[in-house]
């Protein structure tokens, strides 16, 4: 018999074993590796009753195969500081899957970046990059390194070295690296000046995230924020209500939040609280957009400073109070693992009804779980902050037809394709017996896909 037409189905039980014992060889095997082991435990356990129903997944050992990265690069990274300093950092990147097109996920410059780190974020970009319907597999990266602080001829430095060895690795067809956090429009640009001059080539495919007037997307920069709004709003819309004279709460103030706040803005809500690594600002009459975007993409400085024009603002010191504001939305759009336990019960005390995750995986699975219990809406990472690679993707689309798409064309694509993750997401949660679990429905819907074309494919 054909192991695809394999048909016997398996009993929950034997599935619930089956990834069970899968996610202790996972933590064997990446021993320390804890953000990874989480991410794996998250998609597994939902995959339990796909696991059940189509037989052939376990028979092909899609799952064996899917949690363990087709590469993952490590490299030294040194460069020369301002005073002539010579440093080494340590650069990754984790070529995760390309069963379904070439890798693809952002650079993170933070000195928290490790192995874990890029793992658990390539492993998640699989079936986020499958939800998108773009044909693009799943990757990420990054390095050690801290870009704050830093001049601008350091950073420079840095992404040359960096780019030096990631060249060997990367291509328009091969993959395809973007931002993350602490990697935006300046690194894209050095880092794509670098790649040009060792490849010999104008590839402008190789990265996404890049400025317009070079083969960047207009609307890229906007994607994760207002596509993370779009998904909330499509899914407060079912629940009968949606933005509109809402009070909302949002981690951050970087790229993601900086535009979630404004597309949660134009659709009437009142974002009254944001941070930064040193703390948060709560502003109850609302927040100032402008003031923001001056402080973080002009001058890049603290978000303390925003009292300075807004006195009637509070700063306070320290990030985990930001989620005892009583709100009706949140969305963390800052880091992994900011919501535990705790501040998920102080969001729900506060009232709040629906949780968008900009961030990738900034809820704790204990949070996850608060919120499921308390019957808060919640659209996880996967799902919610697929805009930035889905318009990503588009500028991949751009580049190699060599034309640029309006802003209007841009941003339409991008509010069907949230649409349409959406309907996949429940359709899958539906189809598996979790009606309304968009956790567990984003990961079945973006494994399907991927494990079908693996399967086709063979070992
Ligand atoms: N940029 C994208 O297109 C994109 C796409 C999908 C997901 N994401 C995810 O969104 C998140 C933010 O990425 P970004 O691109 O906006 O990065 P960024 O560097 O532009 O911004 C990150 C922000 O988070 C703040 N921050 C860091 N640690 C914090 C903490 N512990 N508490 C509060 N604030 C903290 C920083 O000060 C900064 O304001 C990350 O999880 C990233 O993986 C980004």
């Amino acid at each position: 018999m054909h192991l695809a037409e394999q048909t016997t189905l398996i009993d929950t039980r034997e599935a619930e074993l089956h990834v069970s014992q899968l996610l202790e060889a996972v933590k064997r095997r990446n021993p320390g590796e804890f953000e990874f082991h989480q991410a794996v435990q998250e998609v597994l356990t939902s995959l339990v009753p796909v696991v059940a129903q189509k037989p052939a997944y376990a028979a092909h050992a899609v799952l064996e195969r899917l949690v363990e990265p087709d590469r993952l690069l490590s490299f030294r990274v040194p460069w020369q500081d301002d005073a002539g300093r010579i440093r080494v950092n340590r650069g990754f990147r984790v070529q995760f899957s390309n069963a379904i097109g070439p890798y693809k996920g952002g650079l993170r410059f933070h000195p928290t970046v490790n192995a874990s780190i890029v793992k658990f974020l390539g492993f998640e970009q699989i079936f986020k990059n499958t939800l998108t319907g773009q044909p693009i597999g799943g990757g990420k990266g990054g390095a050690d390194f801290d870009p704050k602080g830093k001049s601008d001829f350091e950073i420079m430095r840095f992404c040359q070295s960096f780019m030096t060895e990631l060249s060997k690795h990367i291509g328009p067809d091969t993959d395809v690296p973007a931002g993350d956090i602490g990697v935006g429009a300046r690194e894209i640009g050095y880092l794509f000046g670098q790649y040009k001059k060792l490849a010999g080539a104008y590839e402008a495919g190789v990265l996404t995230g890049k400025d317009i007037g070079y083969g960047g997307s207009l609307g890229r920069k906007e994607a994760t924020g207002y596509g993370a709004v779009y998904f909330v709003e499509e899914m407060l819309q079912h629940a009968g209500s949606g933005f509109r004279g809402s009070t909302v709460v949002v981690s951050g103030s970087g790229n993601v939040s900086i535009y979630a706040m404004e597309k949660a803005m134009q659709l009437g809500a009142k974002v009254v609280a944001c941070s930064d690594s040193g703390g948060f600002v709560y502003h109850k009459e609302g927040l100032v957009l402008e003031t923001i975007k001056r402080l973080k993409e002009v001058e890049g400085r603290r978000i303390a400073d925003y009292v300075e024009a807004h006195p009637e603002a509070l700063y306070v010191e320290g990030c985990d109070g930001i989620w005892t504001i009583p709100c009706e939305i949140a969305l963390p759009c800052a880091t992994q693992n900011e919501i535990g336990k705790t501040a998920a019960e102080a969001l729900v005390l506060g009232g709040v009804r629906a949780i968008g995750e900009g961030a990738n995986m900034p809820s704790t699975l204990e949070a996850i779980e608060v919120f499921q219990r308390s019957g808060v809406l919640f659209a996880p990472a996967k799902a919610a902050n697929a805009g930035g690679v889905s318009v990503s993707a588009l500028e991949m689309a751009q580049n190699s037809a060599r034309l640029s798409w309006t802003m209007e064309e841009v941003d339409g694509r991008l509010q069907a394709i949230m649409h349409d993750i959406y309907r996949s997401c429940t359709e899958a949660a539906e189809a598996y017996g979790t009606p309304g679990n968009l956790v567990a429905g984003a990961n079945i819907a973006g494994f399907v896909q991927v494990a079908d074309a693996m399967i086709a494919q063979g070992i």
